[in-house]
């Protein structure tokens, strides 16, 4: 099936450009105090209407990026600066507590901040239903499967509402095509949300089908080699995979990949 080229082009580069970042890194270094080297000399930007992706060779400081990101970890050098008023972090395990309902794990953030049983139980349901688990809310996690444990994850880091959504391979560990199917959903929440989104994966079609622009990193010591806009408007057909373009668009990030860890 084919998809025509003219619906899928993004908006103009200039509407792009006059959006505020969510998440400005300039020069942001990471040396562990075992003197591993993870990251040097990392700039980017991620505005809210942004999806990037980060691909890279394993052990090139990916996950010490998003760490960085979230603020759970501090950077050696350079800066960074996030303009949001929630930050969610999506892992690539579910890390779901297997002793409470999908309803009760997407409300535990809300229930230790203390917000009102009525109030979080409405955002659970909602943010579920946003994942596609209406129906699914009194189900355990042993009784979810893996793609319905990782839209739990998803829907319980959405309840924020998240102006920031930092994402650590979220769909890695997923069968084909459970993951094919999340990278669809992840598109659509995403274009009903808007957030400034900042996705790391090892799959380099995952990269360039779910995102606006890929982030290609070095071997370790991480620093970034190439920046590729990817030019759809969302929603992405699934059939756009098998095109010419999308080809084209793969081998240009795998070639970078390559170019970066000789
Ligand atoms: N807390 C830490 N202390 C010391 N070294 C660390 C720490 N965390 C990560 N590293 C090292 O920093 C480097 C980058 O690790 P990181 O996990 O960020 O890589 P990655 O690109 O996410 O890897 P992968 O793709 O395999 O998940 C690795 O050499 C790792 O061993």
């Amino acid at each position: 099936m084919s998809v025509d080229a003219a619906t899928l082009h993004a908006p103009t580069a200039d509407i792009l450009a006059a959006r505020p970042s969510t998440l400005l890194m300039r020069g942001v270094c990471k040396t562990f105090s075992t003197g591993t080297v993870a990251l040097t000399d990392v700039s980017l930007e991620v505005a809210a209407g942004d999806l990037v992706s980060v691909v890279g060779p394993s052990g090139c400081g990916k996950s010490t990026l998003l760490r960085l990101a979230s603020g759970l970890d501090a950077v050696s050098g350079g800066t960074i600066q996030v303009n949001a008023a929630a930050t969610s972090f999506v892992f690539q395990e579910p890390t779901l507590l297997e002793w409470r309902s999908a309803q009760k794990n997407v409300e535990l953030i809300d229930e230790l901040r203390g917000v009102p049983r009525a109030e979080r139980r409405r955002r659970a349901t909602e943010a579920l239903e946003l994942v596609g688990l209406t129906g699914f809310e009194r189900q355990f996690p042993r009784q979810l499967s893996g793609g319905m444990r990782m839209r739990v994850s998803l829907a319980r880091s959405l309840v924020a509402e998240p102006d920031l959504a930092l994402f650590d391979e979220p769909f890695g560990a997923l069968d084909e095509i459970t993951r094919l199917r999340m990278q669809t959903e992840l598109q659509r929440i995403f274009r009903l949300k808007q957030f400034a989104g900042l996705f790391i994966t090892h799959s380099v079609s995952e990269a360039v089908y779910l995102s606006n622009r890929v982030l290609v990193m070095s071997g370790r010591p991480g620093r970034i080699v190439a920046d590729i806009a990817i030019p759809w408007q969302y929603p992405r057909p699934p059939e756009l995979r098998y095109q010419a373009e999308f080809a084209a668009l793969t081998g240009q990030v795998s070639a970078a990949l390559e170019g970066g860890h000789e």
